[in-house]
């Protein structure tokens, strides 16, 4: 018997029985601005109670007419369900709405699990207010909408305000104090903040709030094109996962839909991935020149199934007894889903052509996309770049203005830009200021490190020495628990055979580490990042794919085995520790062949108030800047994070700038307690003017 992927999952919903308990609903489709709507026929449904959590498939059952966008006319005017055609019903009563038989899965519900079961207490995930008094605030820019104190000043909307209860924030961090009103005011901005301050939510909860108070999306009939209407860039996959499964979060029960799309590893070798911490545990394994797909978990074959490029199965040898999985899977649904392989490229598409209205993507992966006119961007109302800095540099640069400049997406000024980093560098600044539309400033200190929240260690050791001075350093993490678990180590190095090499190492001495770096599959790099995160392999060896904005708690300890060139990589990776108000620890190998960093990272440690060992102090003498690249892209000068590049009297001169003597230099900072954002008027006022 030949099952597609829709029969499979409606066939196991319905043996479900009970487990769906929820009333059918029509398919209609309910744009964003009405999804808030509650259904008069139906109590709400309580989104965070432990049934609620229970209850959604985010694999629906899909019609056998096809995609949601347009494949058949009836369901694109599904909305006549809204108003007239039925009398007020068809409403999904949570506030969301994309599809009737689309149960949101609670993205909470994994979260709380797992973390209980990792760490036995639920931490608490609130920031440490007290380290962010007296914070350093500079912003520029014409007309500055004033800072906030509380989330309840902003209108954000009811949905989004639930879940940033669920999510346990108490209070807006400096950086959401000032960037929140700012952006929902319609303003461009350009925010520079310092790692584990809350960025993230900076720049979501204005574009959910934004898609929810904003006019319908535009969507064309008859045509498998999407059209969101924000879009996220972050530069790596494992950043872009993290961003999309924050903004389910904050988007839960809104009726915003987010959804990721990242590159991965050639067909065959890329991981089922159906639904978080359910089918991460399977592989699968083509069968050379067949559509042959073995199932395994845990390394025990599960199924043999055929596969068809449609998504179609057929289970050709059940080797695991229905009881077994069902004991694993622990509910259900995941049983049926458990045996429903879909190329991960197909379960992409799928979701897209389900509908979205912010897409989180890596440039690499979205230019495909539009390269196949899998989406446009010409609905595009919000851009957000994360680590824009990175984004913005030559690696990336070609792609973003191939997407952002030579596609389909309005330009500035008809559409929002927000650009987040903790590190800007004046020549990015320049360039982004292409994307950006009298855009605001804004700039906070980097707390992490000027508070002593990250404790910064510089330890000279020749190359030779390096693994008997980490083995003393990981013998003494063994003994730093966090509810009895061991604190997690993270271990950067320059390249990825280094990463491999000094895994085994750490291995073969009896510390169970993992690596990852760009030469593992995604499927690889997910699985070293889910062990590290749950303590099972408490080391991770990472390239500089690990650097930048990974949300890891209970990182104890950031070791830069290897230094970096580059001043800001190094504020990058020392902020995967010390995140979120809380202390970390921060150790790095200096030897000869580093000597080019050693200014700009005396100047940093200085900043932050951290002990300078004498010799670095001697070699920052001694050299200036090197020639390596160690000088920092910002300019010299002890200051924090970033200073508007347009304040530089060469930018008003329409000269180029320089890129040097940046965040040096004069100016007063102003206060988060002291509602630091400069109302100005015309011209490039400021808190420090
Ligand atoms: N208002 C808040 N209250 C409590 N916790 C918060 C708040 N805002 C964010 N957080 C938490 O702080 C942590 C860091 O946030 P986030 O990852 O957005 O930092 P970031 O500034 O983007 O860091 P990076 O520069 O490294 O990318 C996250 O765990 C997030 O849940």
């Amino acid at each position: 018997m030949r099952a597609s992927w829709a029969d499979a999952v409606a066939n196991a919903e319905s043996s479900a029985g009970a487990a769906d308990t929820a009333p059918r609903r029509t398919n209609s489709y309910v744009p964003p601005h009405l999804r808030n709507r509650p259904q008069a026929s139906e109590a709400p449904v309580v989104g965070n109670g432990p049934s609620a959590a229970r209850l959604p498939s985010a694999y629906p059952p899909q019609a056998s007419t096809g995609s949601r966008w347009g494949a058949t006319p009836s369901r694109d005017l599904g909305r006549s369900g809204l108003d007239g055609g039925r009398g007020g019903g068809g409403w999904n009563t949570r506030g969301g709405g994309w599809d009737r038989r689309e149960s949101e899965v609670n993205p909470f519900f994994n979260e709380e699990e797992s973390s209980k079961a990792i760490f036995d207490v639920q931490e608490n995930t609130g920031i440490n207010f007290d380290a962010y008094e007296d914070i350093p605030v500079e912003t520029s820019g014409e007309n500055v909408p004033p800072p906030v104190n509380t989330f309840a000043e902003i209108d954000l909307g009811e949905g989004l305000n639930q879940n940033i209860k669920r999510c346990k924030y108490v209070k807006p961090t400096p950086v959401q104090r000032h960037a929140i009103p700012i952006s929902v005011a319609g303003r461009d901005l350009m925010a520079c903040a310092q790692t584990g301050s809350g960025k993230t939510a900076a720049f979501c909860f204005p574009i959910i709030c934004g898609i929810m108070r904003g006019p319908p999306s535009q969507r064309q009939r008859g045509s498998r094109t999407v059209f969101p209407v924000a879009l996220i860039l972050s530069p790596t996959r494992e950043l872009s996962i993290q961003i999309h499964e924050e903004a389910r979060k904050f988007s839960y029960q809104t009726g915003v839909r987010a959804v990721v799309a990242y590159g991965g590893a050639p067909i065959n070798q890329q991981v089922l991935i159906l639904f978080p911490d359910f089918i991460h545990v399977f592989k699968m394994q083509n069968f050379i020149g067949t559509n042959l797909v073995m199932l395994r978990h845990t390394d025990q074959l599960v199924c043999l199934v055929n596969i068809d490029y449609n998504g179609s199965i057929t289970p050709i040898l059940p080797l695991w007894p229905f009881r077994t999985v069902r004991s694993f899977a622990k509910g259900k649904r995941e049983i049926a889903l458990a045996f429903i392989p879909i190329f991960f490229s197909q379960i992409e598409l799928r979701d897209l052509e389900r509908g979205v209205d912010i897409l989180v993507a890596t440039p690499g992966r979205l230019v495909d996309l539009l390269e196949r006119a899998k989406v446009s961007l010409q609905n595009i109302r919000y851009l957000a770049l994360d680590e824009a800095d990175r984004m913005l540099d030559m690696g990336f640069e070609p792609q973003i203005r191939r997407i952002v400049e030579q596609m389909d997406m309005p330009p500035p000024g008809q559409r929002q830009t927000m650009l987040f980093s903790a590190t800007f560098p004046k020549a990015i600044q320049r360039l982004a200021s292409d994307f950006l539309y009298n855009y605001i400033f804004l700039a906070v200190g980097r707390v992490g490190s000027s508070t002593d929240l990250i404790v910064q260690r510089v330890e000279f050791v020749p190359d030779s020495d390096k693994r008997s001075y980490l083995m003393d350093l990981v013998h003494a993490e063994k003994t730093n628990e966090t509810h009895g678990k061991q604190a997690l180590t993270l271990v950067f190095v320059e390249t990825k055979k280094g990463a491999d090499s000094l895994e085994h190492w750490l291995c073969m001495n009896g510390f169970p580490a993992t690596t990852i770096h760009g030469d593992r599959t995604q499927q690889e790099r997910e699985q070293a990042l889910r062990s590290f995160k749950s303590g099972v392999t408490p080391i991770l060896v990472a390239t500089d794919v690990a650097a930048r904005g990974l949300d890891i708690p209970h990182v104890a300890h950031v070791i830069n085995f290897d230094l970096p060139n580059d001043i800001d990589d190094y504020v990058h990776r020392i902020g995967r520790t010390g995140r979120a108000g809380k202390t970390g620890l921060a150790t790095a190998f200096f030897n000869e062949s580093n000597i080019s960093l050693a200014k700009s990272l005396s100047e940093l440690m200085q900043e932050a108030k951290q002990e300078v060992p004498e010799w670095l102090a001697r070699y920052a003498l001694a050299r200036p800047y090197g020639s390596g690249g160690g000088r920092s892209r910002r300019g010299g000068g002890p200051r924090f994070g970033g200073r508007d590049f347009r304040r530089d009297s060469n930018y008003n001169r329409g000269g180029g700038g320089s890129d040097h003597g940046g965040y040096g230099g004069g100016g007063a900072y102003g206060s988060s307690s002291g509602q630091g954002g400069g109302h100005s008027g015309a011209g490039f006022a400021s808190a420090w003017d």
